[in-house]
This record gives structure tokens, C-alpha cells and sequence, in this order.
């Protein structure tokens, strides 16, 4: 049944008169998506925490075209921001099509530190508010027969050093939308759940984050955005963005962990982690 539902091709007019909401989207992958939405004429409704920025990018993307643009700004760490922002979508739009979870608190790329707390912090914005986003727009998107598009990273399959609360919090995501993906499937919904499991992406956070330490070119924000939206149209049920990388690396997780584990290692400059 899922399988059927999907379309082959991708073709950028399917977006028009779409209505999406992207969280994350004042910066990075996600400021990104929301221009290439713009582009494709959909309905937008981004989310972040800095008004200022979000001010800025919903400008644009009137610029670039969209059908229509607003924002809501607020932290993913309250547990009422989720219901507001579908209730936001249901009285604007009447129903939404797309719900792209894209945002992260911050961490750093470190040893961990023993800080507990902050795991708990994570857990709530990058994993929490995701489950909330969800559950409160699935009788929208049942009606819509929409997609839930989830961007997490390789390392929410591999973990490797100096991410531990982080990578925490994407594994937790797949955990979750795989099981509920087979539910849906099971209750013949057809809400398509696509998981991204992305390398690493020149944003300006995270070139902040692990340059230093990590020698390895950086794959575009830009194309990246558009490989996400693709596959969320298309129903996929994963996107492996760089395909080659995040390939390579998954295939040989699977076959010789421990190989990739200490090629990960050696790989890293790892004189230049700091310690907290
Ligand atoms: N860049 C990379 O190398 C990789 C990125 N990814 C994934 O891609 C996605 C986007 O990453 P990237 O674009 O690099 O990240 P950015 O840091 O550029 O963007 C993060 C976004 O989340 C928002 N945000 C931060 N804290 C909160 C909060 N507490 N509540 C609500 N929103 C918040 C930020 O805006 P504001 O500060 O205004 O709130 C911003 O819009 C993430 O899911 C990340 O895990 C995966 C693998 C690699
Ligand atoms: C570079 C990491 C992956 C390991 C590797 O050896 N890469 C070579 C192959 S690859 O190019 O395909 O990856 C990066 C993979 C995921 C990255 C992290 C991430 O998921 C986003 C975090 C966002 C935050 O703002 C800080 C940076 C990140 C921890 C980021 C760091 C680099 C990766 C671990």
C-alpha cells in the first residue's frame, strides 16, 4: 500500500500551492529548504527561535515566490510551542501537507562533559518536540495524505566521538518514526515518515562546530536542501545524503564496525578537541 502511494519522478511543481511547515528554519539546511520552497510557490510556515532572522527569511521568500509566508518564533524546550504552531497551520491554511522537523538545540562537538542535565535539555528540543510536531499534525496530515520528513545524521546510525547527547537524540528519532512508519503501514495511513541521514553539511554552525578537528570538505547546504525536500515528495523512506559518503560509511558499519570505528579516530585531529 505505501509503496504504491508514492510518485516515481520529481518534479518542483509539485510543491505548488503546498502547505509546508519547516522547523529550524532561520539558518542553515533549513533556511535553505524554506527558499527552495519559496521558489516552488508552496505555503510556508517556518519556525525558530530569533524573530529577527526568521523576519529576514520570510521576506525572501516572498521575494522567491512563495504562495504565502509566516513565521512563529519560540524555543522547541517548551512543550507548548508544538501545539501552537499546528494550530497556527490549522487556522491559516485549514489542513498542511508537509511537516519538515529540522531543528537542533545547541551542543558542542566535545568529550562529554557528565552534564546531565543538558542530555535532558537535548532530548526535549531535538527528540520531545518532534514527537509533539508530529502527533499534532497527523489528523491534518491523514486528511492531506502529506509526508513527515525527519532530518537526522549519520551520526543517529553511527556514533562516533565527541557527540554523545546529540547522537542520543537522533538514534531516539529513528527509533520512533521507524516504529510509527510501520504502524501507519499497518493502518493502511498513508502519511509517508522519510528519515534524512545526512554527513557533514557546510553550515555555518557546524563548520564551526568541528572544523578544526575534522579535515573532511563539507557537502553544500543548498543541494542538500533541495536532496531533502525531493525526498520527502517522492515518499522515500531514507535519503543518504552525500549518497557516497553516508554510504560507504553505513556499509561498512555493517560489515566491519569496528574498522570504521577506528578509521573515524584516526581521521580526526583530535590534539584540537577541547576539553570542557
Ligand atoms: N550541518 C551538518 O553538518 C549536519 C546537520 N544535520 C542536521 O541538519 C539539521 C539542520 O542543521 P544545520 O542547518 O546545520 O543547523 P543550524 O544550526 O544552521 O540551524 C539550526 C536551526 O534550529 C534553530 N534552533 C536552535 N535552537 C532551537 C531551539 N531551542 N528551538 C527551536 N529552534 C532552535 C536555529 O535557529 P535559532 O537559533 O534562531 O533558534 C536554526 O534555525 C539538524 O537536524 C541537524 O541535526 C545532520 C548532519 C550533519
Ligand atoms: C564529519 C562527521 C561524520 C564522520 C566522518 O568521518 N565523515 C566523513 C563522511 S561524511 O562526510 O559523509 O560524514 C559528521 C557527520 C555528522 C556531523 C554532525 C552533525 O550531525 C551535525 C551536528 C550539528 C551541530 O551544529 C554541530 C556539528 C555536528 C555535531 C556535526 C559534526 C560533524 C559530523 C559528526
Amino acid at each position: 500500500f505505501y509503496f504504491y502511494s508514492a510518485p516515481e519522478n520529481f518534479n518542483e511543481e509539485m510543491l505548488r500551492g503546498k502547505r509546508v511547515i519547516v522547523t529550524g528554519a532561520s539558518s542553515g539546511i533549513g533556511e535553505q529548504m524554506a527558499y527552495h520552497l519559496a521558489r516552488m510557490e508552496a505555503h510556508l510556515l517556518l519556525t525558530a527561535r530569533t524573530e529577527a532572522k526568521l523576519q529576514k527569511v520570510v521576506e525572501r521568500c516572498l521575494e522567491l515566490g512563495a504562495a504565502s509566508a509566516r513565521y512563529i518564533s519560540g524555543s522547541m524546550d517548551s512543550p507548548s510551542l508544538p501545539e501552537q504552531v499546528l494550530r497556527e497551520a490549522e487556522n491559516t491554511w485549514g489542513g498542511l501537507d508537509m511537516l519538515i522537523l529540522n531543528h537542533i538545540g545547541q551542543s558542542g562537538f566535545t568529550y562529554f562533559s557528565g552534564d546531565v542535565g543538558h542530555v535532558r535539555k537535548l532530548l526535549e528540543t531535538n527528540f520531545v518536540s518532534y514527537v509533539a510536531l508530529a502527533t499534532a499534525a497527523l489528523p491534518m496530515l491523514k486528511e492531506s495524505e502529506g509526508s513527515i520528513v525527519v532530518v537526522s545524521s549519520i551520526a543517529g546510525k553511527i556514533a562516533g566521538p565527541f557527540t554523545a547527547p546529540y547522537s542520543a537524540t537522533k538514534f531516539a528519532l529513528d527509533g520512533f518514526f521507524s516504529s510509527l512508519r510501520q504502524e501507519l503501514i499497518i493502518d493502511k495511513v498513508n502519511v509517508s515518515i522519510t528519515l534524512c541521514i545526512l554527513g557533514y553539511i557546510n553550515t555555518e554552525s557546524a563548520v564551526r562546530a568541528v572544523s578544526h578537528v575534522i579535515p573532511d570538505t563539507p557537502a553544500p547546504k543548498e543541494e542538500c536542501a533541495l536532496e531533502i525536500i525531493r525526498a520527502g515528495v517522492l515518499r522515500r523512506r531514507e535519503l543518504h545524503y552525500p549518497g557516497s559518503s553516508v554510504g560507504t560509511m553505513l556499509l561498512l558499519h555493517s560489515i566491519a564496525p569496528e574498522l570504521l570505528d577506528s578509521i573515524v579516530r584516526s581521521s580526526y585531529r583530535l590534539e584540537n578537541v577541547q576539553r570542557t
